[in-house]
């Protein structure tokens, strides 16, 4: 048996030994990466084709994986493997050749290998090229090529400075509200983009085609960039201006490094112009800012401006100097207002299905005065309440009451008082689009908050706050006794506490301090007898008499408390009020620092991780501010920069401070590339030594 073994494979060797004396093979390489270290367009064409060959299932090893369409499932050549085609007669192989992977498991590059007889690549080579560009150019042009998002997350190292990952981004010009006269306008202009090499060309200009896109964040500028991409079949490559670490050189190699059929992005560009004409001292990333616009009407854009479109977003485009955003720089110029009449009317057509309710004049009218959310805002109020047009309508008017003050006041008090206009359920839809949305943005609302927090906090009751950590009764972080702290958490309320009737008896019945928090909150009652309302504790606070007795002020304290526990320390996942499960533990002053509150925090947030892992639950109960100081700590690449030094509390070094501003799905994927290519030197891993 293994004399046969031997011998059929000696006959093989031999047979193929012959082959290459006397048909005389010969080797054509296509890189991935040519030799400036940018991707070769043919490699691209090669692997479409080579994928649409009937002989891939042939091949000794391949790959299944998912298509663009969720339900496709491809095959996709393996590495080092061999695939057959016929072409005119003719044998050919394409061997797929791939690189050893870097120390760090990146820069896998690869290269198509063709083995073709010499006499028949004398014949046929030109013909065989030509169907391979053809055939790959159809499948493009049927929407089959994969589109892909770039982002300049690559430090260079082995001469990458892009990575990528396919781009899945739903959105058309048909999913975004913007009024039917500017999409018919876009698309049209897109259109005879696409059509215009010959005609850019006879005018001696880059076929290549800017946009200003300006408006208040949440107004669709993002989406507007993935629907070109979708309209156009183009590739994006995303530019963080952050990352651009070389300045203006390494600017322009990440710009040469762009293929054509692609759309460049740098979003925000008004943070880095506007710090630029400013401040004397450039940050570096400012500078860039300012070259990029530059680069737009020199040499370097005519050559890596081939068959490219150029889109800046800004939130406002006031501070910036026009002349940077002269024609020939920018071409066109977009506005993204917030939400009006139309985009509403719009966004209850695609959300809701919808085109006229009962409800709408009222809508107008509101809309008519100036008062006014981001199309973001509006739509996920009518995600949220898609079940019921009405309720959804209703709650995006509970959004929009204006109260006369800044944008916080009108927020909070629309919070605080939509009962008033909807109902209950209305109300929670509010309070779960909040919720939902500060999760979204989860990279800047906590810090947010503590801001927030720490001003009123700190400015309105600091005479309170002083007076109780002078005495002592207020060192909540030190305090040891675990069980009762956990269980006052963990344990439901009945068992806590021994209630009869409704939550006004617990301010009145219990004997040793008739009234925990000093008065009974009458009309403030929280949505169950159980819940304090915070609104109510905050007023209280805000009202506290000058010169009050020193019970008073111990009353004030338990206030205070109450409104950290419920509003930063162990909200839950409305966060608007606070369980009277801990009153009881705040009665005796002495004995509140004893508690182990720590423990408490961390075993509430534990809970509401926990909790939020299930796919159902959109909003998470917890302290957001420690998760998010935890995490800006621990992996400093996803931290606002920040250059003042440590204070306490440590997350208030972030508060205010905006995290990247790029659109939802492309921040998704952006943090999901960052943490699987993430290096144990990228995590700050902190040893505590417990004596
Ligand atoms: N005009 C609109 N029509 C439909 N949906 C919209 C519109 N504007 C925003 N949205 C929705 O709101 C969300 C956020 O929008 P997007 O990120 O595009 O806004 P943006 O203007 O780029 O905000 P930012 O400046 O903060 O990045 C997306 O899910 C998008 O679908």
């Amino acid at each position: 048996m293994l004399f046969k073994t031997g011998l059929i494979h000696s006959t093989k060797k031999l047979q193929q030994t012959l082959q290459e004396i006397f048909y005389v093979h010969q080797y054509l390489k296509v890189p991935e990466l040519n030799e400036s270290m940018q991707p070769n367009p043919l490699y691209r064409k090669v692997f479409l084709y080579l994928h649409s060959l009937p002989s891939i299932e042939d091949s000794d090893f391949t790959n299944l994986v998912t298509g663009t369409n969720q339900n496709d499932i491809v095959l996709c050549l393996d590495a080092n493997q061999l695939i057959e085609d016929h072409f005119l007669g003719a044998t050919l192989y394409w061997f797929n050749q791939k690189t050893e992977p870097n120390r760090n498991n990146e820069n896998r590059t690869g290269s198509f290998l063709l083995k073709i007889r010499k006499n028949d690549k004398r014949r046929i080579l030109g013909a065989y090229l030509r169907h391979i560009h053809d055939v790959a150019g159809d499948m493009e042009s049927n929407g089959k090529r994969e589109l892909r998002l770039f982002v300049n997350a690559g430090d260079g190292e082995g001469g990458v400075r892009w990575r990528s990952v396919p781009f899945t981004h739903p959105s058309t010009f048909e999913t975004i509200a913007m009024g039917e006269d500017l999409r018919s306008k876009v698309k049209s202009d897109l259109e005879l983009f696409l059509r215009g090499k010959k005609y850019y060309r006879k005018l001696g200009r880059a076929w290549r085609r800017s946009f200003l896109l300006y408006g208040p964040s949440g107004t669709g500028k993002s989406s507007f960039v993935a629907a070109m991409a979708n309209f156009l079949g183009y590739d994006v490559y995303d530019v963080d201006l952050e990352n651009v670490r070389g300045g203006d050189s390494d600017l322009k190699l990440l710009l040469l490094e762009t293929t054509p059929k692609s759309i460049v992005v740098v979003e925000d560009l008004d943070k880095f112009v506007v710090a630029a004409t400013t401040e004397s001292s450039l940050p570096a990333a400012s500078a860039t800012g300012i070259q990029m616009l530059n680069i737009m009407d020199g040499i370097l854009s005519a050559c890596c401006g081939e068959e490219r479109v150029m889109v800046f977003t800004m939130n406002s485009k006031d501070g910036v100097d026009p002349d940077l955003l002269r024609p020939g720089r920018v071409d066109v110029h977009i506005h993204f207002p917030t939400c009006d009449f139309s985009s509403f009317k719009e966004l209850a057509s695609s959300h809701l299905g919808v085109k006229e309710h009962k409800l709408f004049p009222r809508v107008e009218e509101i809309l008519a005065r100036g008062v006014s959310l981001s199309p973001a805002e509006v739509g996920e109020l009518m995600i949220a309440n898609r079940g019921s047009p009405s309720r959804a309508i209703k709650s995006v008017i509970g959004a929009l009451r204006p109260d006369g003050g800044d944008g916080i006041g009108r927020r909070e008090s629309a919070d605080d008082d939509c009962d008033d206009v909807d109902g209950g359920d209305g109300c929670n839809a509010v309070k779960d689009f909040r919720k939902l949305y500060a999760t979204m943005k989860w990279e800047t609302s906590p810090m947010t908050y503590t801001k927030w927090y720490m001003s009123r906090m700190t400015h309105t009751n600091g005479r309170a706050q002083e007076r109780h950590t002078r005495s002592g009764q207020f060192r909540l972080w030190q305090a040891r006794n675990v069980d009762a702290a956990v269980k006052a958490v963990a344990v439901p309320p009945a068992r806590v506490l021994t209630l009869h009737g409704t939550l006004v008896d617990v301010f009145t019945t219990d004997d040793a301090d008739p009234k925990l928090l000093g008065e009974v909150p009458d009309g403030h009652v929280g949505i169950t007898k159980y819940n304090i309302k915070l609104k109510w504790l905050r007023s209280r606070l805000q009202q506290m008499p000058l010169g009050s007795p020193e019970d008073a002020v111990v009353r004030y304290a338990r206030c205070y408390i109450m409104y950290l526990l419920g509003g930063v320390l162990l909200p839950d996942k409305a966060n608007n009020t606070v369980h009277v499960r801990y009153l009881p533990l705040l009665a005796n002053c002495d004995a509140i620092s004893t508690y182990s509150w720590d423990s408490a925090v961390l075993c509430w947030l534990y809970r509401g991780m926990c909790l939020v892992t299930d796919y159902n639950v959109e909003g998470m109960s917890g302290c957001h501010i420690l998760l998010m100081s935890w995490i800006y700590f621990r992996h400093p690449f996803w931290a606002p920069d920040v250059m003042s030094p440590y204070t306490f509390p440590l997350a208030t070094r972030w508060a205010g401070k905006r995290g990247k501003n790029d659109y939802a799905e492309q921040r998704l994927q952006r943090h999901r590339l960052k943490l699987d290519t993430l290096r144990v030197d990228e995590v700050i891993i902190l040893v505590v030594f417990i004596a």
